[in-house]
């Protein structure tokens, strides 16, 4: 029988690319997607996607680059992503839905993923920042709203995606970061749950970050991640 591949989504949050080439190498064989976020893309550009996503073994590659300004210029960077073929590319919800629909428009081919309120943000902080919440119902209000402009997938903290999975259409992909395997360090994360329960409230997607590329063996925590979530 062959090894369990999990829904998971590694982010290689990595300083360098020999490192998140290093990481991707070794959990490819575990995980379905490969996360390429703003520190490498900053610093690799296009590159970073092309290596990471060969040294995976060719798993599928979120692209997070958070996308956030007016639509035409959110249009314009999707399109400069487009011959990456990412099959995911994140753009924050709250840049509105014309921005939303922009970014769809410009990449036919990506799931456009909708990141609706921070998973690092707490009850406190939305507040702070004027965000109508509690944070369930920003989640579910930005999800409905992207999805009606567009995206066909949803970022949202674990809390969230149950009530998210019952307002929004199905083959909505849900994903959720803010995954933390029960006693790993939640570190600047607020609104987390084990993967088990991200999984039993409806995600189809998880994005793991730093208890899988922070371990001694990224490769055999990824292996072990994924034993422990097989049917
Ligand atoms: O869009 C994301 O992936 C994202 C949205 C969000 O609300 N919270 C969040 O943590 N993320 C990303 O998910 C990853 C989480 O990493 P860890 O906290 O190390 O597991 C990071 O790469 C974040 O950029």
């Amino acid at each position: 029988m062959s090894a369990p591949v999990a829904p998971v989504a590694v982010a290689l949050d990595a300083p360098d690319l020999a490192t998140a080439v290093r990481w991707a190498r070794a959990v490819g064989p575990h995980v379905s997607t490969v996360k390429v976020g703003l520190e490498l893309f900053l610093r690799h550009g296009h590159e970073a996607v092309t290596a990471c996503r060969e040294a995976s073994g060719g798993r599928a590659v979120f692209l997070d680059l958070k996308l956030h300004d007016i639509p035409n210029t959110v249009a314009g960077a999707a399109r400069a992503v487009a011959e990456l073929e990412p099959a995911y590319l994140t753009v924050h919800a709250s840049g509105g839905p014309a921005m939303v629909a922009a970014a769809a428009g410009a990449l036919p081919r990506t799931r456009v993923v909708a990141v609706t309120v921070l998973t690092s943000l707490g009850e406190d902080d939305l507040a702070r920042v004027g965000l109508a919440g509690p944070a369930l119902d920003a989640a579910v209000r930005l999800a409905v709203l992207s999805v009606r402009a567009g995206a066909r997938a949803i970022v949202c903290s674990p809390r969230e995606v149950a009530a998210v999975r019952a307002a929004v259409p199905a083959g909505t992909t849900l994903i959720t970061p803010g995954v933390r395997p029960a006693g790993a360090a939640a570190g600047d994360q607020q609104r987390v749950a084990t993967p088990e329960q991200a999984l039993a409230d409806g995600a189809d997607l998880l994005v793991v970050g730093r208890p899988l590329t922070g371990a001694d063996d990224p490769g055999a925590a990824a292996a072990a991640l994924a034993a422990s979530l097989a049917p």
